[in-house]
C-alpha cells in the first residue's frame, strides 16, 4: 500500500505506533471541533492521478447522469413541515457517477477494501469496527461534476461520509457545510431555512486537494459541492462503510441512485 498511500506521514498500518494513536486523536478532535478533518496527501500524487485517468474514459463513456430537483431531506414529506416551509424549497444536483463494478483495478477500490484503512476509519469515529458494503454498486462511487453542475445541499442518510478527491475542477467544486445543523432530537427547520437563504454565518467552506482524505458527519452537517466552473471536471471517490457487515441496497434503491441494478429484489 505504500505506492498509494503515504503512510510515512500517515502510518496507518502501524496502528499501535504512538504516530498513528496521535493522528487518530487529532482526526478525532477535528471532528468533534469542526464536523470534518481531512489529510492532504494521503493518497500519493501519483495514484491519485492514475485513479482520475483511469476513471476519466470510462466516466465519459458510462457514467450515469443524475440530474434532479430535491430538498435536503430528499424526501417530498417531512413532518411537521408544510409544503412551503423554506426547508422545504427544492434545489438542483446534476453528477456523473461510477459504481464500483465499472472501477475494477482503480486505486480506489484496493484502498477502500484495506483492513488497516477501514480499521483508521472506525477508530476516529469511535466504532468497534466498520464494514465494506457487499452491495457490487454503491461500496464506492466516483462522482464527476462539470461546468455548471453541483451536487447541492443536503443532509448525508448516513452517519459519516468519506471522500478523496482525485481531480479538482478549475474553479468553484468546494465544499460547503454547517456543523451540527441539527440533531436526532431537534430538526431546526429554521436554522436549515437560514443557510439556504445564505444567512448562516457559521456555513464554512473548504477547498480539498487532489489526494485528501476527507471524513465529516454528512448526517447533522448539511452540505452543498459549490458549482462547477471551467473544463475540467470535479472527480471525488465516495466511499461507504457500514457498522455492521453484510449491507447492500435493493434493487429499487439501485435503481433510483444509478439507473440499473445488479441486485434481484
Ligand atoms: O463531493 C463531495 O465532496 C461530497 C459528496 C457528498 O456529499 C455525498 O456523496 O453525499
Ligand atoms: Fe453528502
Amino acid at each position: 500500500m505504500n505506492h498509494l498511500l503515504d503512510l510515512d506521514t500517515y502510518p496507518i498500518d502501524r496502528p499501535d505506533s504512538p504516530a498513528c494513536l496521535a493522528l487518530v486523536e487529532s482526526c478525532r478532535a477535528r471532528l468533534a471541533e469542526d464536523g470534518m478533518f481531512d489529510l492532504p496527501g494521503f493518497l500519493r500524487p501519483e495514484a491519485t492521478e492514475a485513479a482520475a485517468r483511469a476513471a476519466a474514459p470510462t466516466m465519459a463513456r458510462e457514467g450515469f447522469r443524475h440530474a434532479r430537483r430535491h430538498n435536503i431531506y430528499f424526501r417530498d414529506e417531512v413532518e411537521g413541515l408544510t409544503e412551503n416551509h423554506p426547508a422545504m424549497v427544492k434545489v438542483e444536483t446534476v453528477n456523473h457517477t461510477l459504481c464500483a463494478d465499472q472501477l475494477q483495478g482503480n486505486p480506489v477500490i484496493a484502498l477502500y477494501e484495506w483492513p488497516p484503512f477501514v480499521a483508521f476509519l472506525a477508530a476516529i469515529m469511535g466504532k468497534a469496527a466498520l464494514y465494506p458494503m457487499e452491495d457490487p454498486m454503491a461500496r464506492v462511487n466516483i462522482q464527476a461534476s462539470r461546468d455548471g453542475e453541483a451536487l447541492n445541499w443536503h443532509f448525508d442518510r448516513s452517519e459519516f461520509t468519506t471522500t478523496i478527491l482525485l481531480q479538482a475542477p478549475d474553479a468553484g467544486g468546494e465544499l460547503e457545510y454547517r456543523k451540527d445543523l441539527r440533531a436526532p432530537d431537534q430538526p431546526n427547520y429554521d436554522g436549515v431555512a437560514a443557510v439556504l437563504r445564505g444567512e448562516d454565518p457559521q456555513v464554512r467552506r473548504i477547498a480539498l486537494k487532489p489526494g485528501a482524505l476527507n471524513v465529516f458527519q454528512g448526517v447533522n452537517t448539511l452540505h452543498r459541492v459549490v458549482p462547477v466552473r471551467g473544463a475540467t471536471e470535479r472527480m471525488v471517490a465516495i466511499f461507504a462503510y457500514f457498522d455492521r457487515p453484510g449491507v447492500a441496497m435493493t434493487a429499487r434503491e439501485q435503481q433510483g441512485f444509478y439507473g440499473r441494478a445488479t441486485a434481484s429484489a
